[in-house]
């Protein structure tokens, strides 16, 4: 297979990528995901257990957002609460939030974060929202992955009972693959999400970019199976 010259992915993303690979949080082999399709590779947010892997990630994520359209450079912020979705959800947004306050307390210290239970609990609190209530506030999704996105519509129906009010979502890793199989599917599960809300969706890292450092890094075997993979459940927009 003959492949187009390689460029090279910027600094922030480099970075995050090796903290993927020394986490074993990128995996090539065979993996069945929640959508049912078979992969050659799978990244898994929960191996950033270690202290310097969290920090690596929540650093990713606060960079992210803080030079994102969430963020105007007049010091205006776009949101209330960072939402992390149960369960893998969940540090990302708390372990965010606590670094974007150490970047500026001035313009982050009072904003929230919150989560769901996915079983509501019936003693206590009771209720399924763990942390700032919803309700008429301006609230950004962080999650791991989208794959086909019906965690992320999940998240967002979530976030409509409760009566908050979607401005945006940020993923670690978005795998860029169709919503289904169907020929009425082929668009991206960003971007059906994108054209529905109309609120930015952004990512860290994307396939792209490690089909990108694959390359450089000559990982022939590993490459050949993303790129089947990706011929067959990519995105047509
Ligand atoms: O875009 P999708 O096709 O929905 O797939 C991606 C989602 O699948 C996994 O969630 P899971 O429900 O397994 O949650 P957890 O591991 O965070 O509990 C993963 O954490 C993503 O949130
Ligand atoms: O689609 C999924 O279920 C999925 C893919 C992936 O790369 N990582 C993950 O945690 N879930």
């Amino acid at each position: 297979m003959s492949n187009p010259p390689t460029t090279p992915l910027p600094a922030h993303k480099l970075t995050f990528l090796q903290s993927c690979l020394s986490a074993n949080a990128l995996k090539f082999g065979t993996f069945t995901l929640k959508s049912g399709r078979t992969s050659p590779y799978f990244f898994n947010a929960g191996l950033f257990h270690e202290g310097h892997l969290l920090r690596s990630i929540s650093t990713a994520f606060a960079e992210t957002i803080h030079n994102s359209p969430l963020c105007r450079a007049t010091g205006e912020v776009g949101f209330d609460i960072l939402f992390g979705p149960a369960y893998k959800g969940i540090p990302l947004a708390a372990t965010t939030l606590l670094k974007l306050c150490d970047r500026s307390e001035a313009r982050y210290g009072a904003l929230s974060y919150s989560f769901n239970r996915k079983e509501a609990k019936d003693h206590g609190e009771g209720g399924n929202i763990v942390g700032a209530p919803l309700k008429n506030k301006r609230v950004v999704i962080i999650d791991d992955v989208i794959t086909a996105g019906t965690a992320i519509r999940e998240a967002i129906e979530i976030i409509k009972v409760q009566g908050g009010k979607l401005v945006g979502i940020v993923v670690a890793f978005d795998r860029m693959e169709r919503v289904g199989d169907g020929e009425a599917q082929r668009g991206s599960a960003i971007g059906e999400v994108r054209r529905q809300y109309g609120v930015p969706v952004l990512s860290i890292l994307s396939l792209d970019d490690v089909v990108e450092f694959l390359r450089g890094l000559g990982g022939e075997e590993d490459l050949r199976r993303l790129q089947e993979y990706r011929e067959r459940y990519q995105a047509r927009d």
